[in-house]
């Protein structure tokens, strides 16, 4: 497993959505099911072997899906309840119109599906999709692209169209920056609320190695744009590494709405961005050390926890050289890389 290979899948199609516009890029990625297999292995190794052992040795620190198994269970056996009140109160008063109450949760079959997923949560009736799966219990398909329909349909284990109205809950864990650009973000973050049942919950966990704050503009932002598609933030939390959020689909939208009009002067971005999308490469002006400087925004996404994480950063720190092939082409350094095995 190398984290390299990881970084250069990400790298690769952010390229190709410069050179060749989001949507034929997005089809040659999914595509290229050779690489996006041993990305799957690669992550799942990371995520399950990597990660969890390493915060099974750090009690205090909850991992992505303990904190997503702890939100689910608190809001759906009590918060929802708070949150319904107060937003039928907020409705009440402003004479917004209510959704039918027949639609909300009522306790019985909990759905979950989980985007992008390369483990499955327990305890919890889930649906795992991904584009590339890492294992037989995940379904592939491209939740970008997929129809939105009545029913559940699925052939050969590949998904052709999900259900609206039927999850309680979307989780998407670590997919929205995987996507190069904010309107594939946004595009997947409107289908969660098609999907989701009135009151249902969209959890997002995104990955930030930096302090808490430091990258509040993007977060916050993201809290506009999903109030206006009519989510309302049911809790946010800072964990190392990972911003953790909980939304709620609105039986009034227009109750999340009024949050975004009432604060809408702190929104600095209209749109799903992500610190990435500022340092895109642009291959028309390669930089002397592009690759380099690459590589160490991205490693710095893993966690300092991470035995490997920590070798390269200490590796590009010390012989940058090691890492960095000087290719003559960005695109032959990139293959060279993504079969190269450092650790
Ligand atoms: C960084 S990995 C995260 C994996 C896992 N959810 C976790 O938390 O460890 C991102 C995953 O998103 C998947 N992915 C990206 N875009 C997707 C899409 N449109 N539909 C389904 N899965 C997607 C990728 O194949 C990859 O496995």
């Amino acid at each position: 497993m190398s984290i390299l290979l990881l970084l250069s899948v990400h790298e690769e199609l952010r390229e190709k959505t410069v050179t060749l516009g989001m949507q034929n890029a997005w089809e040659n990625h999914c595509r290229d099911q050779v690489n996006l297999k041993k990305y799957a292995k690669a992550m799942r190794e990371l995520a399950t072997k990597h990660w969890e052992c390493n915060i099974k040795a750090q009690p205090s620190v909850l991992s992505r899906i303990e904190w997503t198994y702890i939100q689910c269970k608190s809001y759906f056996t009590g918060d929802i309840y708070k949150f319904r009140e107060k937003q039928k109160e907020i409705a009440d008063k402003m004479k917004f119109k209510i959704a039918a109450t027949s639609a909300y949760y009522t306790g019985k079959d909990c759905r979950q599906i989980e985007i992008a997923g390369c483990r499955k949560l327990d305890c919890l009736e889930v649906i795992a999709i991904d584009i590339a799966p890492g294992s037989d219990d995940v379904l592939k398909c491209d939740f970008l692209n997929v129809n939105a329909g009545n029913s559940l349909k699925v052939s050969n284990t590949e998904v052709q169209a999900l259900p609206q109205n039927y999850f309680d809950v979307i989780v998407f864990s670590l997919l929205l920056e995987y996507l190069p650009y904010a309107k594939q973000r946004l595009t997947c973050c409107k289908k969660a609320y098609s999907l989701l049942k009135t009151e249902g919950l969209l959890v997002i966990v995104t990955p930030d190695s930096n302090r808490v704050g430091a990258n509040a503009k993007y977060i916050k932002s993201w809290r506009f744009i999903l109030a206006d598609l009519g989510f309302s933030r049911v809790k946010y939390e800072k964990l190392p590494h990972i911003h953790c959020m909980a939304f709620r689909k609105e039986f009034c939208t227009d109750v999340a709405r009024r949050w975004a009009e009432l604060y809408r002067k702190n929104q600095v971005y209209s749109e799903m961005v992500i610190p990435q999308d500022f340092k895109s490469p642009d291959i028309s002006k390669p930089e002397k050390n592009e690759h380099e400087q690459y590589t160490f925004e991205y490693v710095d996404e893993f966690p300092d926890c991470d035995e490997e994480a920590n070798k390269l950063r200490e590796l590009l720190r010390t012989k940058p050289e090691k890492v960095k092939k000087d290719p003559k082409t960005r695109r032959e350094s990139r293959h060279e890389r993504r079969d190269c095995v450092l650790f």
